[in-house]
């Protein structure tokens, strides 16, 4: 299929997934600011996707328009259009708080409820009704804590509150809530960025198992961290897609200066 946008590089003749997600000519202004330009982005499935740029380039934007958070934001208009399988999801009779469960989120600092442990996770499956006893929404509260790689070392704490854990924890007990409700996408926002290097290396080891069965979208300042756990990768200067491809090919033999110069170090 033809890009949409002629001047936007992307190795679409190598693409090896099917397509979870895609931004068409999307736009996002701030009031009369305008912070996206016509992004035209396809998510693969079950692959991890970085996005890269320099600050304010618009990476969180687009990140926040894949579950809509943006339309939080008073003063922020998305235009163009954002499918997930086949539907457009700001259609006016999508239900946002479904569409949430679909793609949830992580965010840069971890913000886990001032609750328990075991109430962080049971959360989102109560509120979508998702288990009708107990037995189930222990298992729910068992089974995602394992994938998040938690479980083991909180299991005799689930009572405790989730607050009083590490940082590194608290992050991976925010990724057992988002896994929780059965998400198909995850989006991180620089889920990393508040974590030492060890905390770091298990919540990347996590995002490299978890795409066996997620599609995750990542904000990433680190180019390491995106060649560590991405399979593509999208890079943003000045609210456009510059290019997108396989991380290797981004990283080893860009097609656009300003990525070159990026990655290179030249300014960001
Ligand atoms: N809530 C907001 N209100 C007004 N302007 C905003 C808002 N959020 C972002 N912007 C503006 O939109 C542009 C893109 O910001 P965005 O946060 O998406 O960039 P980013 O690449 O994620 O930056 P960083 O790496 O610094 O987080 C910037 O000019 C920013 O100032």
């Amino acid at each position: 299929m033809q890009d949409t946008n002629p001047n936007l590089k992307q190795d679409s003749d190598i693409r090896s997934n099917p397509i979870k997600m895609s931004g068409e000519k999307v736009t996002v202004h701030y009031g009369a600011k305008q912070a996206l330009f016509d992004v035209d982005l396809k998510i693969e499935e079950n692959q991890v996707t970085s996005l890269i740029g320099p600050s304010g380039c618009g990476k969180s934007t687009f990140l926040r328009c894949l579950n809509r958070m943006n339309d939080t934001i008073d003063i922020c208009r998305v235009g163009g259009k954002i499918m997930l399988d086949s539907t457009d999801i700001y259609n006016a009779d999508v239900d946002v708080v479904e569409l949430r469960a679909r793609v949830g989120m992580v965010f840069q600092k971890a913000n886990p409820f001032p609750k328990s442990i075991f109430e962080n996770v049971a959360y989102g499956p109560r509120i979508h009704g998702l288990c009708r006893t107990k037995a189930e929404m222990d298992e729910v509260v068992v089974t995602s804590l394992q994938k998040a790689g938690l479980f083991e070392e909180i299991k005799d704490r689930l009572d405790e509150p989730g607050t009083g854990l590490s940082g590194g924890q608290q992050q991976r007990l925010c990724i057992a809530r988002a896994i929780a409700v059965s998400p198909e996408v995850i989006l991180m926002d620089e889920p990393c960025s508040a974590l030492d290097p060890i905390a770091t290396a298990k919540v990347e080891e996590l995002i490299d198992e978890l795409r066996e069965n997620y599609t995750i979208v990542i904000v990433t300042h680190s180019m390491q961290q995106a060649a560590r756990v991405s399979q593509r990768t999208a890079f943003f200067h000045m609210g456009n897609l510059v290019e997108e491809g396989p991380t290797d090919h981004i990283f080893t033999n860009p097609k656009d200066k300003r990525t070159q110069d990026y990655i290179t170090g030249r300014f960001g």
